[in-house]
């Protein structure tokens, strides 16, 4: 007899990772299934993705816009929820096996979280979820027994390379980063980038903020910060390698010297795929490297003053507290401002670095702290903001 369908939450469903979910759910025959999906302004995508998927439930964050919403399309079975918090109570349905978190930013953190109160899998793109409040998600996963599977590509990449491994004979781990549009900018070229021009990566189609994200770097140091407390290693031990053509996803190099690589062609439906069916392997509908034809890889080290985004990264994965979350408000905040034509492509990195020197440092916060904090650095990130 075949296995049951394991059934899956997909919040986020209407962004890059959660449209790329869908695919590959809509290819297992049946072997995953769509048990809710959450949208937070693409009310018709998430219609149209109710009418093919016919989940049990659709949750609608935003709560103002879907009151005004015609629902009148939504399939008759499917039950719709208005509300982030919302969310908390889907993932907690004892028919959800597993949730993929793929809201953008610190609103996918209650989620991830109430998800794995509730001793549910995540497979886990949400990497603010970790940036923001790592020790205290990961303690919360190791007291309820709840496991947390990376979909990020880099993280992915570790966690396939490590099998090859016992932690204790982890030398370290290299994240490797395409370098963004900009990789070939000098800083006086840099300060006139427009925000059309950030939003083109060079290899990978993303949502707007990780795409500011990976402009600036700072995505790799959101990166390390999801490093080092998903797999535990310490910051000295993480380093970043440039790669542009983002076909290695990431290394882990062991007490022997064996550097064990990840590679597959730029394709989020591999790592996404690898976790909603983990620990089983399956032929999927990712591209695969094309051994027929010659290719090359170049790996270089990044300049640390052409990148200032990674010490800051190194400085929170160090540091730990309430560091992530500070970085990662003014992150949001800063990128939401150059997104909205209020705060300069060469400005983001500084505020951040700014508002991280001038909180006030606890080594042990709670969430509620961290919540507040959170609002704290958005508020001083307005300082840098031009009318
Ligand atoms: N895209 C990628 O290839 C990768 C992404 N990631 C991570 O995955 C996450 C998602 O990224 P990506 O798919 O690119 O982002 P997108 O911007 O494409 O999608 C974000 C999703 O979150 C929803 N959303 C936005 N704001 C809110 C909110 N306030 N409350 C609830 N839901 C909200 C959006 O709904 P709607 O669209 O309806 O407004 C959408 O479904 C990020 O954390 C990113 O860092 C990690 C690795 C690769
Ligand atoms: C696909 C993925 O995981 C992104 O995080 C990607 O790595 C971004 O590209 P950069 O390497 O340019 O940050
Ligand atoms: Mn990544």
């Amino acid at each position: 007899m075949a296995d049951a369908p394991r059934k899956i939450a997909v919040l986020g469903s209407t962004g890059s990772i959660g449209t790329n979910a869908l695919r590959v759910i809509a290819a297992s025959g049946g072997a995953l299934e769509v048990a809710a999906i959450s949208a937070h302004s693409q009310l018709d995508l998430l219609v149209a993705q109710a009418t093919e998927f016919a989940p049990r439930w659709v949750v609608a964050t935003d709560s103002k816009a879907a009151e005004k919403f015609d629902w009148s399309k939504l399939p008759k079975g499917t039950e719709l929820l208005i509300g982030c918090d919302e969310l908390n109570r889907v993932v907690a349905q004892p028919e959800i096996d597993m949730v993929l978190a793929a809201i953008v930013g610190r609103a996918g953190l209650e989620s991830t979280w109430a998800a794995l109160e509730n001793k549910k899998t995540v497979a886990l793109a949400n990497k603010e979820s970790l940036v923001m409040a790592g020790s205290l998600v990961m303690q919360l996963a190791r007291k309820q027994g709840a496991q947390i599977l990376p979909v990020d590509s880099e993280h992915s990449a570790i966690f396939q390379a490590l099998q090859a491994g016992q932690p204790t004979e982890v030398e370290r781990i290299v994240l490797t980063a395409s370098g963004g549009p900009f990789r070939q900018l000098n800083q006086n070229q840099l300060k006139q980038v427009t925000v059309a021009e950030a939003l083109e990566h060079p290899v990978w189609d993303m949502g707007p903020k990780i795409t500011v994200d990976s402009a600036t770097m700072m995505n790799k140091a959101l990166e390390i910060i999801e490093a080092r407390w998903l797999f535990d290693v310490p910051s000295e031990r993480i380093d970043v390698s440039i790669h542009p053509q983002s076909v290695v996803h990431s290394l882990v190099e062991f007490v022997d010297g064996s550097v064990i690589a990840q590679m597959s062609p730029p394709d989020m439906r591999l790592p996404i795929q690898h976790a909603l069916y983990y620990p089983q392997r399956v032929a999927g509908v990712a591209e695969r490297v094309d051994w027929g034809t010659s290719f090359s890889l170049e790996f270089s080290p990044p300049d640390p003053e052409r990148y200032p985004a990674l010490e800051l990264g190194h400085q929170c994965a160090r540091e730990g507290g309430t560091t992530g979350t500070v970085l990662n408000a003014a992150n949001e905040a800063a990128v939401g401002a150059f997104l909205a034509g209020e705060l300069h492509f060469t400005e983001i990195v500084p505020a951040c670095r700014s508002v991280l020197q001038s909180h006030n440092f606890d080594s042990d916060p709670t969430l509620e702290s961290l919540v507040e904090l959170d609002r704290w650095a958005r508020e001083e990130v307005s300082h840098w903001v031009f009318a």
